[in-house]
């Protein structure tokens, strides 16, 4: 099958969000250029986490960012175009910069497609112990503690590589100590409850509202054996859930994590953790207040690039 690539420029802050609606609007993939991510590429052949990086393959931006949706051929392109063009224009409405907001289509064979991911995404060392290794590459962990998270990441949101993902990643690996029950909110691909499963956690649930994020993620889950058992399904938010979780972990856009925030609070035990990232600089008070309203106590807030992630608890005590 062949593809339509549509490509949205827009600003490094707004990449989330048009990830988000090139995804519900159909595109089966998505790829991310950011500016952000390649500001220190010229300090040496090494990313900021060890990782080897060949400056001549990677789509160098100087400003903002370009995000690209890869859709089956039989969209309607005229209609789509100006659909993404009007919801990338609406991200103001949540304070988020829509950038440029230049959208274009190309038609791509099913190689291109392919190649696209295959160059740009090798196996990655994201955290002291996790290496998240695409599907099609062989890889041996270096050292015996590096536990390995196997993705294809053709599908949903989650690729490991993106900053809040990074956050909530080293989030897990401080958190877990072992058989925790965890819900996994907005899993995307999977990446989260893959981690949490390597790092010792017991019982996972992990939930998505989009169709499309929920197969990606069941087919990621598939290919790590350690996995096998998360239950996955298609939820908003927690709405309707009512449990006494260990631990909540949720990378999604600030203006989400709000309402999360109630819903966090009454699904965890006292003492339960709230992991939660997707947290633009200029929003991070906004959640921090919105948690300390609800009673969490903030224990860690960690930043990478322009991505808050914080790590909070309902106390024991509760007033
Ligand atoms: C930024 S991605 C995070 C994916 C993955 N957990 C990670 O950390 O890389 C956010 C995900 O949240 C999902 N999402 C957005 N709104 C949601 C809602 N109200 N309820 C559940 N999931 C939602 C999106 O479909 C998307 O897959």
């Amino acid at each position: 099958m062949d593809w339509t690539a549509i490509k949205v420029i827009t600003s490094s802050e707004a990449v989330e969000a048009v990830s988000y609606i090139l995804t519900d609007e159909g595109a089966q993939g998505v790829q991310i250029e950011d500016a952000a991510d390649f500001k220190n590429l010229h300090k040496g052949e090494y990313g900021d986490r060890g990782e080897f990086i060949d400056p001549a393959s990677v789509p160098h931006r100087h400003s903002g960012a370009a995000v690209t949706g890869y859709f089956p051929q039989n969209i309607f392109v005229p209609e789509l175009l100006p659909t993404i063009h009007q919801r990338v224009a609406k991200l103001s409405d949540y304070n988020l910069d829509p950038g440029k907001n230049d959208v274009s289509a190309e038609a791509v064979d099913n190689q291109k497609w392919a190649t696209v991911w295959q160059k740009y995404y090798h196996p990655l060392r994201v955290t002291d112990q996790l290496t998240i290794v695409p599907q099609w590459e062989e890889y041996h962990p270096e050292s015996q503690n590096e536990k390995l998270i196997y993705l294809d990441p053709g599908m949903a949101f989650g690729t490991g590589t993106h900053p809040t993902t990074r956050l909530m990643l080293e989030a897990l690996e401080k958190v877990i100590t072992g058989d925790e029950y965890v819900i996994d909110v907005g899993t995307g691909s999977g990446v989260l409850s893959i981690a949490a499963k390597q790092l010792g956690a017991g019982k996972i649930e992990a939930y998505d509202i989009d169709e499309v994020a929920v197969n990606s993620a069941k087919k990621n889950l598939a290919l790590n054996p350690v996995a096998k058992d998360v239950k996955v399904g298609i939820n908003s938010l927690l709405d309707g859930i009512h449990t006494q979780a260990d631990i909540i972990v949720a990378n999604i856009l600030a203006e989400i994590i709000v309402p999360l925030v109630p819903q966090a609070y009454a699904n965890l035990r006292p003492g339960g953790k709230f992991l939660v990232s997707g947290i633009i600089d200029d929003k991070a008070s906004l959640i921090r207040q919105k948690l300390s309203e609800q009673g969490f106590v903030i224990d860690e807030e960690q930043q990478m690039k322009d991505w808050h992630g914080i790590i909070a608890h309902k106390p024991i005590e509760v007033k």
